[in-house]
Parts: structure tokens; C-alpha cells; sequence
């Protein structure tokens, strides 16, 4: 088997042409392999890096925290929360907090604590918890040593044997999951039944009651792909609803817990029995109620297993007295030996109690990194899985070989995994499951949700008619809707236009790259950002109904150091994937002679920018640098159509 060592840019594998399971199986297990060592790398990196303001700008590390309150979570958990040292208040107070910077620390997202004094210090693992502007909760089963704390993101190798194990089960699949992995490497052809009739719970619109009737008529796999808006997830939720209705038991995932509780959260209100596996410090609080540790706590069973935990207790304080001669420590060792069996039937017990909430459940929620040892080898008719174009190939293993049919849901045309090996990326790592088939098998595989509930019809049109065959469609409720309606909003034409893109071109509005960072920045573009703030909120708007989006980190903070008003979201594209808000404004940063866009080019990441906005979007840019390139002249030629074209000579700045 090739390794990941042996690799040279130009011999990474490949899938295309791939038709035997072993080079298929072993060419993902290359790809992983690398991004192993670039997640290592980066890593070693980073905490070489002495200075402070450096070290925290890859938005993966956080230096100088201390620790402001700790308490005891589910299952003797230790939640940690951390502040930026020299922070006076408790967690809880923000007036005087000193906010974290930009980070990509997200809740679930796996990090290291470790002293921040000793750079040798190993650190204890952990799992962010809570995040809020001034503190980050870390959920551990360990003490950190130190005063003063460094959090870094940490590569998941866990993550990495689980998906392992996962694809090498699957190479020697048999049955229904053998016939699963062949149609969907492409050596198996697709198969549906009929389309039936379907009693809907939900009030769905046509495209999306299609999408449901085709996903319960596939045999092996189908695709529900869901632009901007569609309601991807109230139909995924509506699917899930009517397999069970049809006695089926559904696997539910995403990459995300974010995802996962958000599609989890539709699941409550329509059936009973759905349950939440997974660290009930990833779980949105309101829905930990319905995770696996908290049933599992609850259930009347649990209780024998506390009384049995008092008697081990009991126990073991005997078997600490002084004993004295011979038969003293025969008298302990039987006491030891007592306190051991009655371990051993507590587990037994918990597992028991854990596979009976699991059997009640008819849908079992978690996130594609599955805790095996929890689901043991449960079997589901249906597996789920919820924005499946964030997900590499090699990490959905773990919920594919647990079903017999696989539904995906996401959209191709927004933003791909993050994936940190170039070589890995280039040779097909960033190409999600669900791309590959929608892009291999079309319409065969796949239902388009086509009826948004965003954006007024005039900020949609370009990705419609770009991204999607012009095949969106405004709901009346959005289609017309206009910033001048909103409450308190004046009506002016700065609030009733919904469309305009600030050429800067000639302007001098030079791009600069970052000093001591490879993040670039453009100031006089985050000038005009401020000015169009101001005048937004003179206009009515409120600071939280304003979001600025930015391709770079650079130009994100700047602004953030630059705005005095926190409300106010500004974030990266990748940072505001699934959100949305009244008005966006973006800011290209990119302005240079040669016309180098870098990785503007990926028409994904602008699809996802421009499709933010529901009632008003303002583009900042420099049509001389993204004019060159094909997509932003169209860009460019659509908002001139639309009479939102405007030269930056036109505002005092
Ligand atoms: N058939 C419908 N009728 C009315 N409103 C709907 C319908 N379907 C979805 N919506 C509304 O549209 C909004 C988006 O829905 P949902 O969160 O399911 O979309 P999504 O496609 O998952 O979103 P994203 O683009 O962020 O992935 C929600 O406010 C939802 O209530």
C-alpha cells in the first residue's frame, strides 16, 4: 500500500479511474495520511512562534488565558473557563471583559491546554465547550498545569483512527452496505423505486415535497441539494420524519455539531424519541435534555448503579483502614477483590441501560465522527447526512457503513472542507462524497430545493443565474422585501436600493499585505466599509442587522479593531457559511497592477459572500484586479444590468 511518505506532489493518487476497492480505500488512506502531517506541522509551528499578537492571529491559538471559573459538567467533566489575563470581571459580566480575538475556536472544536510559561508543556486535550466575545469554556477530563494558559487547536487523532477503522471495514462490506459502497464509488448502477404518495407534516413548497418522495424512493443513495435559503434543513427534517413513519430507524449526521443540533432541534418538535450521542458539552444547552449522558443519568435503572457506586465507595473506605497481620490483609484483599466485581457489574449495568435508550430511540443524532464504542454495531435502514459537502471522503465512513441507504444534503456550490495538505487538495481531498456524485450522476442522483427564503429576488439573481441554472425562486415573503421596511428603518435611497457595487478602481485603494502575517488588508476599502456603517445606522439600522464579510483574516481585523460597535458581525466568508443577516457588506481587499486574486478564484467562496444579504448587499472592489478574471467580470456586468454600479469619485471619503 502506497504511503503517505513516499508521496511527491506529482504522484499523490488519485480516484479517477479507480475501480478496485482496495486502490479506492487506499489512496483516501494516503490523502489522510497527509493531512495528518500537515495538521502536525502546523501545529509544531505555531507554538514556536514566541510573540504573542502572531501566534494568535491563525485564529487557532489563544494566549495569555486565565482561568476564571471552573465547574463540574455531565459524566465528572470539567468545564474550564478562560479569559484574556488581566481581565477583572467574572465570565458573566461583559463591561469591563477584554474580548478574545478573531479565533476559529469553535464549540466542538478540539484544542490542547497547556501552560503558557512552558513551551515544553504538553498540555491536557480538551473540547471547546461554550464560546462567548470574552471568554471560551473548555470541557477536559484533566487538570492543566500553569497559571497563565495557552488553548491551541489541536489535530483529532481519535477522529483519524475511527475514520481508519471505518474505511477498512469497508473494504471487506457485505450485503446491503457492499451494494451501498459500490454505487457509490460508480462500479454499481443507482436504483429508485416508485415515487408514493406522502402525507406531509411539514408544509413544504413543491421542489421541496419532490425532494422528499425522490430521497424515500432511492434504493442505495440519493442527494437533496440545497442552495442559499432553501430550507434544506426543514426538508431533511421532514425526511427523516417520514422514514420513521414508515417503521424505518434513521442515523441523523453532520459534520458539525452545530449542524447537528440545528437539524436535531426540528427533529424534537415533530417525533419523540430522537436522541443526541455526543459530549453533552458540544450540545446547544436547550437540547442537551435529550443527549445520551443526560437519559441515560435519568433513567430510573441509573439509580441501582449510583447505590452500587456508594457501596464501592463504602468499599474502598473500609479497605483503606489499618489492617493489621495475616488475616487483616486477606480480610483487605477480599474487600479489593469485592469493590472489583461490583466495578465490573456497574459497567455491565451502564451499558445495558446505554443500548436500552439507544433501542428506544428511532433516530439517533451525532455528528460524522461517531463514538463507536457508544453505537456499538447498530445497524439504521436510513443514514442522514446534513451539510455532507463540508465533509472530506475519507470522514463519512463512519456513518455510511452503519446504513443501508444514504441520503446527502448540502450544496456543491458553497464552500468545500477544509483541507490543510495542498498535495492532499490537489489530488482530491477538498471534493466532498456529495460533489463527486452530483457532479458524476446529475439529476439522476439529485433533487434541486429551488424556493428561497433570504434574499429579495434582485440580490439572488446573479448566484441563481450563475450557481444554479437560474433556477431559484423567491418566496413572496422575501422576494420584494427592502431595508426602508424594517422598523425604525428611514426611506432614502441608500435604504430602498438593494443592490450596489462600489467600483474603487483608479482610486489607489492599493491592497497591502499584512506586516508580519501572509494575510492581506486593504484600509481605504475598510474606510468606505465604516463610512457606509455610519450611514446605515443613521439611516434606522441596527448594528446587528449589519454584517461585513471579508475573503481575508487581515482585512476582518482590522475592521473589528477599527469598529466600536460589537454588535456589528464582522467575519471571514468561511466564518459566515449558513448565516445570514438584513445587510452585508463586502469588502474584496484584493487591488493590485497584475490583477492576482488568489483565492477569490474559488467562485465558491463568493457564491457563499454574496448570498448572505437579505435585504441590501454593497460590494467593495477594484473592477482593474477582478475584472480580469471571467466569473467578477460577469459579477461586474450583472450589477451594471441591475443600475447598482457605482465609482467610488461618487462618495466623499
Ligand atoms: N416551505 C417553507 N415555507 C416557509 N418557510 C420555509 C419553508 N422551508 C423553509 N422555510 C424557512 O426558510 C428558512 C431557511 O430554512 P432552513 O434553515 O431549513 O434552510 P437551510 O437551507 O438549511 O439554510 P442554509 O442556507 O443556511 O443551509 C427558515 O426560516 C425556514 O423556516
Amino acid at each position: 500500500m502506497p504511503t503517505a511518505k513516499n508521496q511527491t506532489s506529482n504522484h499523490v493518487p488519485r480516484l479517477e479511474n479507480t475501480n478496485s476497492v482496495d486502490a479506492y480505500y487506499d489512496t483516501l488512506g494516503v490523502w489522510l495520511d497527509l493531512e495528518a502531517e500537515a495538521e502536525r506541522e502546523r501545529l509544531a509551528q505555531r507554538r514556536q512562534i514566541r510573540n504573542q499578537t502572531d501566534v494568535e492571529r491563525t485564529g487557532e491559538t489563544l494566549v495569555a488565558m486565565s482561568l476564571a471559573d471552573h465547574q463540574t459538567g455531565l459524566a465528572g467533566r470539567l468545564l474550564l473557563d478562560f479569559v484574556k489575563s488581566g481581565q477583572q470581571s467574572s465570565t458573566n459580566s461583559d463591561s469591563t471583559s477584554i474580548s478574545l480575538p478573531m479565533n476559529r475556536l469553535k464549540v466542538g472544536s478540539p484544542v490542547v491546554v497547556s501552560d503558557h510559561n512552558q513551551p515544553s508543556d504538553k498540555g491536557v486535550a480538551g473540547v471547546v465547550s461554550r464560546r462567548k466575545p470574552h471568554s471560551i469554556q473548555v470541557a477536559t477530563d484533566q487538570w492543566p498545569d500553569g497559571k497563565l494558559f495557552r488553548i491551541d487547536m489541536s489535530p483529532d487523532e481519535t477522529t483519524r483512527r475511527r475514520q481508519l477503522a471505518a474505511m477498512s471495514w469497508m473494504r471487506t462490506a457485505t450485503g446491503r452496505t457492499k451494494t451501498l459502497r459500490d454505487v457509490l464509488m460508480g462500479t454499481r448502477p443507482l436504483r429508485f423505486g416508485e415515487i408514493e404518495p406522502v402525507e406531509f407534516f411539514t408544509r413544504l413548497n413543491p421542489p421541496q415535497q419532490e425532494a422528499v418522495q425522490f430521497a424515500l424512493s432511492a434504493k442505495d443513495v440519493a442527494i437533496i441539494h440545497g442552495p442559499p435559503g432553501t430550507g434544506k434543513t426543514t426538508t431533511l427534517a421532514e425526511l427523516i420524519y417520514q422514514a420513521v413513519q414508515r417503521g424505518e430507524s434513521v442515523l441523523a449526521c453532520a459534520a458539525s455539531n452545530t449542524a447537528v443540533d440545528n437539524l436535531l432541534e426540528r427533529l424534537v418538535r415533530m417525533m419523540p424519541d430522537v436522541l443526541r450521542v455526543g459530549h453533552p458539552a458540544r450540545v446547544f444547552e436547550s437540547l442537551r435534555g435529550h443527549t445520551l449522558d443526560e437519559l441515560v443519568d435519568s433513567d430510573p435503572s441509573t439509580e441501582v448503579v449510583r447505590e452500587m457506586r456508594r457501596d464501592v465507595q463504602d468499599l474502598m473506605r473500609e479497605a483503606s483502614r489499618d489492617f493489621r497481620g495475616r488475616d487483616g490483609h486477606k480480610r483487605r484483599k477480599q474487600i479489593l477483590a469485592e469493590a472489583g466485581q461490583l466495578r465490573n457489574q456497574i459497567r455491565g449495568f451502564e451499558r445495558s441501560v446505554i443500548r436500552a435508550v439507544l433501542d428506544r430511540a428511532n433516530v439517533v443524532c451525532t455528528t460524522t465522527t461517531i463514538d463507536d464504542d457508544l453505537l456499538g454495531d447498530r445497524h439504521f435502514d436510513t443514514v442522514v447526512i446534513d451539510e455532507a459537502c463540508q465533509g472530506t471522503l475519507p470522514s463519512i465512513w463512519q456513518a455510511v457503513r452503519r446504513g443501508d441507504r444514504l441520503i446527502l444534503a448540502g450544496d456543491h456550490q458553497q464552500l468545500p472542507p477544509t483541507v490543510l495538505s495542498n498535495e492532499a487538495a490537489a489530488a482530491g481531498l477538498k471534493e466532498s462524497l456529495m460533489q463527486r456524485i452530483a457532479e458524476r450522476d446529475g439529476q439522476e442522483v439529485l433533487r434541486r430545493l429551488k424556493v428561497q427564503y433570504r434574499m429579495n429576488q434582485s440580490i439572488m439573481k446573479f448566484s441563481s443565474d450563475h450557481f444554479y441554472d437560474g433556477d431559484l425562486i423567491a418566496d413572496a415573503s422575501v422576494k420584494s422585501h427592502r431595508l426602508c421596511e424594517l422598523p425604525g428603518v428611514d426611506e432614502n435611497q441608500f435604504t430602498t436600493d438593494c443592490l450596489m457595487f462600489v467600483d474603487t478602481a483608479g482610486a489607489e485603494f492599493d491592497e497591502q499585505l499584512e506586516r508580519d502575517g501572509n494575510s492581506k488588508l486593504n484600509p481605504k476599502e475598510a474606510n468606505l466599509v465604516i463610512q457606509f456603517v455610519r450611514e446605515l445606522m443613521e439611516s434606522g439600522v441596527e448594528p446587528d442587522q449589519i454584517a461585513i464579510i471579508a475573503p481575508y483574516a487581515a482585512q476582518v481585523r482590522l475592521l473589528r479593531n477599527r469598529l466600536d460597535v460589537r454588535e456589528i458581525e464582522v467575519d471571514t466568508v468561511d466564518g459566515f457559511q449558513g448565516r445570514e443577516k438584513e445587510v452585508v457588506i463586502i469588502t474584496m481587499v484584493r487591488s493590485n497592477e497584475i490583477g492576482e486574486i488568489g483565492f477569490l478564484a474559488d467562485e465558491r467562496r463568493t457564491n457563499v459572500a454574496l448570498t448572505r444579504a437579505k435585504r441590501k448587499l454593497i460590494v467593495i472592489g477594484d473592477s482593474a484586479t477582478l475584472g480580469r478574471h471571467p466569473f467578477y467580470a460577469k459579477l461586474l456586468d450583472f450589477f451594471e444590468s441591475e443600475s447598482a454600479y457605482r465609482s467610488v469619485w461618487e462618495f466623499d471619503s
